[in-house]
């Protein structure tokens, strides 16, 4: 199928000579909700503010729903509603006026049973003739994203949707843009939160320092976090895996003095328990062991583990955020 998004060797240099897109292609499924997760400084808003007109591009190309985003740019720009990372509203318009106006920005007819449907689906509508200067925080999020699919668009994007909102605000945002995504809206978001890409997405990407370092599938991902290594002390260095353990696929390390396992944690059979007969029947005794799980936090700060002093720091507030 025809990504909804499709970006080619596209690079940003900035006025200054900063080079924040270094050579991204990126491929985005109609229907898809997409998580880019990213160190700050990373290139998150650069490369949404270029797919969606507000920054120019250095080199490349951007497709949007097959619309060029320079030599089509008002066909790109319609089929995408942005939910930037500020919250801006206009404190003494009501949900109504601000969410009707923003249609109208796009040149769209008036359609109050569309503007009707946006604030029912984001739980608004009875706030439709309140002053937004009287809205919770949540609220005016979800003001900001109903401005957003005022004029219909097929693709939303939201910058940092839930940076700095609590738990429970988190998980109603989450609510709302999954159920957006059943009304067939394909969603990108940005985030620092490992959490929200694993509860949320169904692809992840992830960008540092202007790269592109991975896309992959979100359960695929999820099934890497369910590998395990368990570790084998050795009561007696051995110098090779004797041929009855081949079927294990063990690694001699520690020069000798340990094996090393690799197995799914998630797999209904793990493989140890015949492991542990094979090692006994080989005459292997075992000091010790211990096991060890990578997480998607690992994963990710692997990842990022750059020797920029940016990106560094960047990963580090990311474990931090998260612990
Ligand atoms: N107008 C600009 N001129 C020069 N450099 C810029 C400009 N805008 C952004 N940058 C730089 O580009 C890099 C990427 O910034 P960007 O805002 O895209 O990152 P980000 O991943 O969205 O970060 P955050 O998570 O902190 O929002 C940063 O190093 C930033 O300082």
């Amino acid at each position: 199928m025809q990504p909804i998004i499709s970006i080619r060797g596209l690079n940003k240099r900035y006025e200054s000579g900063f080079h924040a897109l270094k050579n991204v292609d990126l491929d985005i499924a109609d229907g898809d909700i997409f998580a880019l997760l990213g160190p700050n400084g990373a290139g998150k808003t650069t490369l949404i503010s270029v797919i969606c007109g507000i920054v120019n591009p250095s080199d490349g190309e951007v497709r949007v729903d097959g619309h060029d985003i320079i030599s089509d740019y008002r066909g790109a720009r319609e089929r995408i509603g942005l939910v930037p990372q500020e919250l801006t509203t206009d404190a003494f318009e009501t949900v109504w006026a601000t969410v009707s106006f923003s249609r109208g920005l796009f040149g769209k007819p008036k359609n109050p049973a569309h503007i009707e449907k946006v604030l029912k689906d984001l739980s608004l509508w009875d706030k439709r003739n309140d002053m937004l200067m009287t809205l919770s925080g949540g609220m005016k999020r979800r003001v900001m994203i109903a401005k957003a699919l005022s004029h219909e668009p097929k693709i939303l994007f939201l910058d940092e949707p839930t940076a700095g909102v609590d738990v429970e605000l988190r998980r109603s945002m989450w609510e709302v843009v999954r159920s957006l995504r059943e009304h067939g809206v394909t969603i990108i978001l940005t985030t620092h939160y490992l959490e929200e890409a694993e509860q949320m997405a169904d692809r992840i990407g992830v960008i540092n320092a202007g790269e592109i370092i991975l896309v992959e599938d979100k359960n695929e991902l999820m099934s890497k976090l369910g590998e395990k290594r368990l570790t084998l002390q050795l009561e007696d260095t051995i110098e090779r895996v004797p041929d009855t353990l081949a079927r294990h696929e063990l690694d001699l390390v520690d020069n000798g003095n340990a094996l090393l396992y690799t197995y799914n944690a998630n797999d209904k059979r793990t493989g140890i328990n015949s492991l542990f007969r094979d090692l006994d029947s080989a005459g292997i005794r075992l000091r010790d062991v211990d096991t060890k799980q990578s997480s998607l936090e690992e994963i990710f700060v692997d990842l990022v583990k750059t020797p920029t002093p940016e990106s560094t720091s960047g990963a580090q507030a990311t474990a931090k955020d998260n612990a």
